[in-house]
């Protein structure tokens, strides 16, 4: 799935703004960013469902929109806000879709025992879909996303209503899919999640900041990491704000976690700190995807 230059208004507001993305075959590619970035509206025109602006789409060889009708037979699509028919059952809700993707009789059903099988729901065929707990009806959700073995699988923040066992399980659940083949993008809030993508992509305020493996994007972090520990944290924070070079400062317990500049002079930086009367010791810490996203994104308040 390759996009080029892809854009989209809406009146004033360009939500996406001339993005360049590449998912590969039998990859997990995360899609992160602040709320309002522009991920959702990017993966409905991923999806066929919204048209773009400007820019080229081009999914499983074929071009969007003109070839969407049947892109979106070898595609899923899956997003945060349960889409299936809570008043049918799971089974249900599940030969429906296998109808509608032209499975019917026994190899519908047997389609539909085999994904009630995986994504352990064979006690709950018969519930109300509309009763299940929440990581349940992600799985229904993917169960259903998946049924007609689509190629491409866009999740648009799958896991934001569940809980972490669940969310870890649902993850293992993508990876089985990759690892059979299919490209999925997946957006998230979650940095745990971020850590298992093969690679990452990061907006802020609809163009792409950052890109790769989370590994290189943590290597290639343009600031150290330092843990200050001292009494009066919240003040110290305070001291800090609007530094030249400081950023992304968020207390942790008793110590601030704080992105230096690589070129700022940290000795000098708590000299500074001792001489305002704070007793400060600094400590340098490894780097970790949260620091790359508030680093692509200033979410933390750079100066
Ligand atoms: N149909 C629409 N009409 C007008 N503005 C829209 C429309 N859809 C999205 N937007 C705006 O486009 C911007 C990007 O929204 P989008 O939902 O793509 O962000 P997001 O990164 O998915 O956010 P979140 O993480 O909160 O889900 C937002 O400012 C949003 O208000």
């Amino acid at each position: 799935m390759t996009a080029r230059q892809l854009s989209r208004r809406f009146g004033d507001l360009l939500a996406v703004d001339g993005l360049n993305l590449n998912v590969e075959r039998g990859s997990v590619h995360g899609f992160l960013g602040p709320n309002g970035s522009g991920k959702s509206t990017t993966i409905r025109m991923l999806a066929g469902l919204l048209m773009p602006s400007s820019g080229d789409i081009e999914v499983l060889g074929q071009k969007l929109p003109a070839a969407a009708e049947a892109v979106r037979r070898r595609m899923g699509y899956m997003t945060q806000k349960f889409s299936l028919y809570e008043d049918l059952s799971v089974r249900e809700n599940l030969e429906f879709l296998a109808h509608i993707h032209g499975l019917y009789g026994a190899k519908g059903r047997q389609r539909v025992n085999e994904l009630l099988g995986r994504y352990h729901l064979d006690s709950r065929q018969k519930q109300l879909a509309g009763t299940l707990s929440g990581g349940e009806k992600q799985r229904l959700a993917l169960a259903g996303a998946v049924l007609h073995e689509p190629e491409l699988l866009l999740l648009d923040e799958p896991t934001s209503q569940v809980d972490p066992q669940s969310r870890r399980d649902f993850w293992d659940a993508l990876f089985d899919l990759a690892d059979a083949g299919t490209s999925l993008l997946v957006s998230t809030h979650y940095m745990d999640e971020a850590e298992r993508c093969h690679r990452l992509a990061i907006l802020d305020h609809g163009r792409l900041v950052a890109e790769g493996t989370p590994q290189h994007l943590i290597e290639a972090l343009p600031f150290v990491v330092v843990r200050l520990h001292a009494e009066r944290p919240r003040a110290i924070q305070q001291a800090l704000s609007g530094v030249d070079g400081v950023s992304g400062i968020a207390q942790l317990g008793a110590s601030l976690r704080v992105l230096l500049r690589r070129d700022l002079d940290r000795d000098a930086l708590v000299k500074r700190l001792n001489q305002q009367g704070f007793s400060v010791q600094m400590e340098v810490i490894a780097g970790n995807l949260e620091d790359v996203f508030v680093a692509a994104t200033h979410s933390g308040g750079r100066s």
